[in-house]
């Protein structure tokens, strides 16, 4: 589930301290969500001032804003991105739950294609465990046998419904998705678990992905690496 908690300003900070990391000649994953947006809006003003880059989008939203900003656009079958710069529902450590924006699929093949992935979040997002929901998208057809093996899991899923229209949010892969309550969240069984499911397409959880967090805050913003990306 969205958190949207933050402050846009925290947020602009931690999107505009990640654009900073990227370099002449790079392609970059172009993440989706609020945070990322100030990222990519960060880039389209440096391509403006010559920096070389092209962009991978990863949903509509962001392709969309990436060409307003005039950042040239490539896919997956032409580059492979040297970094990917992306927002998170959830921070604990470097474990993510992403799919606020329903975009984790992409969002997920695109970070883990890339040399590295910077997280953009305001301070909102930190927490000491993950707690979820975390979504799973899934195949329409496969909706009851993924709901029961989600509940085998331990889990809770919950159809998540669309705004301004009637009925389930469809992602940009044509696709649904259950947002998925669970006691208690140990990242690396759950995420392979849910994995295995028939139907699923992706779920939300990142667990081994990133390589910085960029923390914005209302007076600032903190990198964060594990010890082996410093
Ligand atoms: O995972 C995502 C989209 O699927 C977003 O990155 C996540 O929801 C964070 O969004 P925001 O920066 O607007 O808080």
């Amino acid at each position: 589930m969205k958190r949207t908690g933050g402050s846009n300003e925290a947020k602009r900070r931690a999107g505009e301290a990640a654009a900073d990391r990227v370099t002449d000649g790079e392609v970059v994953g172009l993440g989706t969500g609020s945070t990322a947006a100030h990222a990519i809006r960060a880039l389209g003003r440096a391509v403006d001032s010559g920096l070389d880059i092209r962009g991978v989008p990863t949903s509509f939203q962001s392709r969309e804003l990436a060409r307003e900003v005039g950042i040239p656009l490539t896919t997956l079958d032409e580059a492979t991105p040297d970094v990917a710069i992306d927002g998170a529902d959830e921070v604990a450590g470097f474990d993510l739950v992403k799919g606020g924006g329903a975009a984790h699929a992409r969002e997920k093949y695109v970070a883990s294609a890339a040399d590295r992935l910077l997280v953009v979040a305001d301070d909102s997002k930190l927490t000491d465990a993950l707690a979820g929901p975390v979504p799973v998208e899934f195949l329409p057809d496969a909706r009851a046998p993924v709901a029961t093996a989600i509940r085998e899991a331990g889990g809770e899923p919950t159809l998540r419904a669309a705004e301004r229209k009637d009925g389930p949010v469809v992602t940009d892969n044509g696709n649904l998705v259950f947002d998925c309550a669970f006691e208690a969240i140990d990242p690396e069984p759950l995420a392979a678990t849910l994995s295995a499911i028939p139907g699923v397409v992706e779920h939300g959880l990142f667990v081994g992905l990133a390589d910085a967090v960029f923390v914005g805050r209302a007076d600032g913003v903190e990198r964060r690496a594990p010890p082996l990306s410093e």
